[in-house]
Formats: C-alpha cells, sequence, structure tokens
C-alpha cells in the first residue's frame, strides 16, 4: 500500500535483529546529549522539538575522495560546524545492508528521472546502484518529540534523490501528504497517508519524494513502549524504551560539493528548494530554486535571494539524462508512469 499511494517502498525486519537491537542501544544512549536545532521563524527564535546529530562516513567504499566530509559540515542551518562524527561500527554494518536494499528496490524500478544522479555506478564487482556516505539521525523521546510538515533540502542531495530512514525503538506514524501543483489544486486535493514504522523497519523514499510530498513524524496521544529483544549486556534485563531512533542514510553527490553552492548576499551557503508547486513531475523540466538561508541564523533577516538552478550552466552531473542523451522520463514502460491524476 505504501508503494502504491506514494514515492516510498517499506522493508519490515531490515536489519539482523540483534544488530538492530545494538544499533538502538548505542544511538539511544549517544543521542541523550544530541542537541535540538534552533532558528529563526520571521522574528522568533524556535528550537525543534526532537534532537539531532549528523554522521559521515569513513568512506564510501568508491574511492579515497573524502570531499562530503565538508560538505556534512554544514548540515545545520547552512552555518558551519564542527567535524561531524563518523559511523560508529553498527552505522556502519546497517549502512552496508541497507545499500544492498535500496540498490535492488532501485534496479526494480520501472524508470529512473532525467536529473537523477548517474555517476554512482563504478563498475565494481558490488554493482551497488546506490550509496550512503551521510546520516542525518533523529530521536524522538515520549509522545510529544515530533517533527512538523517539511520536505528535505536538496542543496548537497540534488534533485531526485533517494533516502533511506531506518526506524528503531517505539513504533511512530510516519505521515505524508503530497503537495497538489497550483494547476491542480480545482480539480483533487492532496490526502494524508500515516504510515507507522516498527523497531527496524527501513522506508526508502525513493526519487521524487522530496519534489512531490511533504513528511512529518506528529506528536502523539498514545504510544507503546518498546520492549527490545535483546538485553542491553549479557544475561541483563529488557529495559522497556519510549525512544525512537531514526537514521536517515543520504548521498551527498560530488556535484553538489560546498565549492559549487552559491552563496547570497549576506554570503553564507544558499539551500536547494524544489518548486513543489510549479512542478513538471519528473518531465525534466522541473524548477528548483537556490535560495537564501540566513534568515534562520541571522535574527531573521535574509537578503530574499532566490536564483533558479541551472544544470547545465553550472556544470553539475552526470545525471541519468545527460548520460543517457534522453530528455524526459527513461523509462522502460509507459504503463508504469505514476499516474499524477
Ligand atoms: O524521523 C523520521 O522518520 C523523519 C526524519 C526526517 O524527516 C528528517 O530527518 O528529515
Ligand atoms: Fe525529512
Amino acid at each position: 500500500m505504501v508503494a502504491e499511494h506514494t514515492p516510498c517502498t517499506m522493508h519490515l525486519s531490515a536489519l539482523p535483529s540483534e544488530l538492530a537491537s545494538k544499533l538502538f542501544y548505542s544511538l539511544e544512549e549517544s543521542s541523550r546529549d544530541w542537541q535540538r536545532n534552533k532558528w529563526w521563524l520571521f522574528d522568533r527564535l524556535v528550537e525543534s522539538p526532537h534532537r539531532t546529530s549528523f554522521f559521515v562516513r569513513q568512506t564510501d567504499g568508491v574511492g579515497d575522495d573524502k570531499s562530503w566530509h565538508e560538505s556534512a559540515q554544514y548540515w545545520y542551518n547552512g552555518r558551519k560546524t564542527d567535524p561531524p562524527d563518523v559511523f560508529p561500527s553498527e552505522m556502519e554494518e546497517a549502512c552496508r545492508i541497507i545499500e544492498r536494499m535500496v540498490s535492488e528496490e532501485l534496479r526494480r524500478r520501472p524508470f529512473r528521472y532525467p536529473l537523477e544522479w548517474a555517476g554512482g555506478d563504478t563498475g565494481s564487482a558490488d554493482d551497488l546502484l546506490w550509496r550512503a556516505n551521510v546520516a542525518a539521525s533523529n530521536r524522538y523521546e515520549g509522545r510529544n518529540d515530533s517533527v512538523g510538515w517539511h520536505s528535505d533540502h536538496m542543496t548537497y542531495l540534488g534533485p531526485y534523490c533517494t533516502i533511506a530512514s531506518l526506524s528503531l525503538g517505539t513504533r511512530r506514524t510516519f505521515s505524508l501528504r503530497e503537495v497538489i501543483p497550483s494547476h491542480e489544486t480545482e480539480t483533487r486535493s492532496a490526502q494524508t497517508f500515516n504510515i507507522p514504522l516498527p523497531h527496524n523497519s527501513l522506508v526508502i523514499m525513493h526519487a521524487s519524494c522530496q519534489e512531490r510530498f511533504k513528511h512529518s513524524i506528529p506528536p502523539q496521544s498514545a504510544m507503546d513502549m518498546y520492549r527490545p529483544a535483546h538485553p542491553r549486556f549479557p544475561g541483563g534485563p529488557i529495559e522497556p524504551s519510549n525512544c525512537r531512533i531514526n537514521v536517515t542514510f543520504r548521498f551527498y553527490r560530488p556535484d553538489f560539493r560546498p565549492p559549487s553552492i552559491p552563496r547570497c548576499k549576506c554570503g553564507i551557503p544558499t539551500v536547494l528548494r524544489a518548486d513543489m508547486k510549479n512542478r513538471s513531475d519528473g518531465g525534466g523540466k522541473d524548477k528548483y530554486w537556490w535560495s537564501c538561508y540566513a534568515g534562520a541564523q541571522n535574527d531573521g533577516k535574509s537578503c530574499n535571494l532566490w536564483q533558479v538552478l541551472d544544470m547545465e550552466a553550472e556544470g553539475r552531473g552526470p545525471t541519468i539524462e545527460s548520460m543517457q542523451g534522453s530528455k524526459g522520463r527513461v523509462e522502460e514502460s509507459s504503463s508504469n508512469i505514476p499516474d499524477s491524476g
């Protein structure tokens, strides 16, 4: 049902059960002092209703290039931060399994979008179609921690990214809702899909999810405690928890490295957003905007820059389109194009 109604797929029991427990325990402990993001909303300083942290992978297995480590320092409100932590060993192990799952799922997809990254296939023996090199992580404690409606910024991910989101600990609801393009608001309205995410489940937000849908983790009026299948230490007690840990594995694209990100008049890197209201649903004419992000960190003051992303003029790629020389969707069967009406 998830795949039928949304640009996501849902995978239960993603990791071996013992690895999922170990990763939950290690992140549950380290996340107690993760930060709540703070940003300016108009003239008010607001704080995220959950804790968050960011990890970079020591290597993405492709080569020695570690330039995404620098991108990772900008994850927090466009402001340069201390170097983030490297994936702990259980996260690295989980990442390898998840890369395989995502690659298999990509192989099953009937088409790729023109602007998807196409430089990932290295011809190496492991033939992974998708790799992760960073992980943004969230901790939700109790019923009230949450994240509001948003789509993820594409600044370092580029258009039509694939994000793999692992849930550990107590079950929470993941809500998805399409943003209806302006020219269709008269003829149809959006539905909200509420997907319960149990411990050790993986949601893959496939290409077009960030362009077409917003997502959230709403506060809940009630929740079940999570009872781990394994004790924290051999022979120890099972400790129920009201905590959910989320790890979103992402690929920071080589053609969206920090030096290539336009800066606005405030002098800080802009953020890349999809024009969700004026999209063409993958037909290759989607619009993306580089926009000033100073407002979030600068007492709410911004230079209001909005500059259109121009993949060609900015020298970005290779994309599926540039590799296959195709305009519009790269597809095998037209019957598999999701109906946007
Ligand atoms: O916790 C989740 O499942 C969603 C987190 C999220 O949307 C994000 O980190 O951007
Ligand atoms: Fe998100």
